[in-house]
């Protein structure tokens, strides 16, 4: 891999999250101490089971939307077969997600940006799933303690997506590349930017894909309860991806 294919690469890496970040990190910022008042927060609370999922899904599939298009700029990803891109996509889409959210955390007061404000996890008391909300707030205070650059989190995210280590993948060999590539490019700028350190702080691969894991249990937990629900009201993509 030569120097100009290298900074090529870091170039695509970097453009593809900046051009598909959804909120930038510097609004993102400037609202972190718009919290919800009392009275907000009591009406988010009672609202009932079925409709706080629905929200809640609704919000994430758009930020997923964001990620997919993330993936489709990362150079190489659109030349992988069709079904590896679905794999990797299946796999990724969460794992991108709890990664990007960690951006809209406000670990000084452990608050997350929903619905405009900054939200306490307890406004999510009523999807009854404490445990998915609260091993997120963890996880997003983890990482926020590393304090990521906006090009870090874009290297993150894109060896996070690009898993040559997944089950059904046709065409390993060729996310094996890529990943290797872009995790070359990934050191080069961390050692240009004196940050090699983050590399053993970054979250474990088991980490991700246990929150991942609860989440698709608190899904069928839900869909137990409401089946018609899921059905009728998720969006296309998230039933795709989840369902
Ligand atoms: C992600 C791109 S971004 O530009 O940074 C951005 C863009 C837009 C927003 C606004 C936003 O949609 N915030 C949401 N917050 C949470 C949340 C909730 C509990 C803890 C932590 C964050 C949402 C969820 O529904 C969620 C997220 C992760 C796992 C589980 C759930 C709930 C289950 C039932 C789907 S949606 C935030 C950030």
């Amino acid at each position: 891999l030569s120097a100009t294919e290298l900074e090529l690469l870091m170039q695509n890496v970097v453009f593809a999250h900046q051009e598909t970040c959804q909120f930038r990190q510097e609004n993102l910022q400037i609202l972190r101490w718009e919290t919800f008042t009392p009275e907000e927060m009591q009406s988010l609370q009672q609202k009932p089971m079925d409709q706080m999922w629905e929200r809640c899904v609704c919000h994430i599939t758009d930020a997923i939307q964001y990620i997919v298009e993330f993936a489709k700029r990362l150079s190489g990803f659109m030349d992988l077969n069709p079904n590896d891109q679905i794999v990797l996509l299946k796999a990724g889409a969460m794992e991108l997600l709890l990664i990007r959210m960690s951006r809209a955390f406000n670990w000084y007061n452990s608050t997350v940006f929903f619905e405009g404000k900054y939200a306490q996890l307890e406004l999510f008391h009523s999807l009854g799933c404490h445990d998915l909300i609260s091993s997120m707030f963890e996880f997003c205070q983890s990482l926020c303690a590393l304090n990521l650059s906006e090009h870090e989190m874009a290297f993150f995210s894109a060896m996070t997506l690009l898993d040559p280590s997944l089950h059904w993948l046709q065409e390993r060999h060729k996310v094996d590349t890529l990943y290797r590539k872009i995790h070359l490019a990934f050191r080069n700028l961390l050692q240009r930017t004196h940050r090699e350190f983050i590399l053993t702080k970054l979250p474990e691969k088991e980490k991700l894909s246990s929150i991942c894991q609860l989440h698709l249990e608190k899904l069928n937990i839900f869909r137990q309860m409401y089946p018609s629900i899921a059905w009728e009201r998720f969006p296309p993509l998230y039933k795709e991806l989840f369902i």
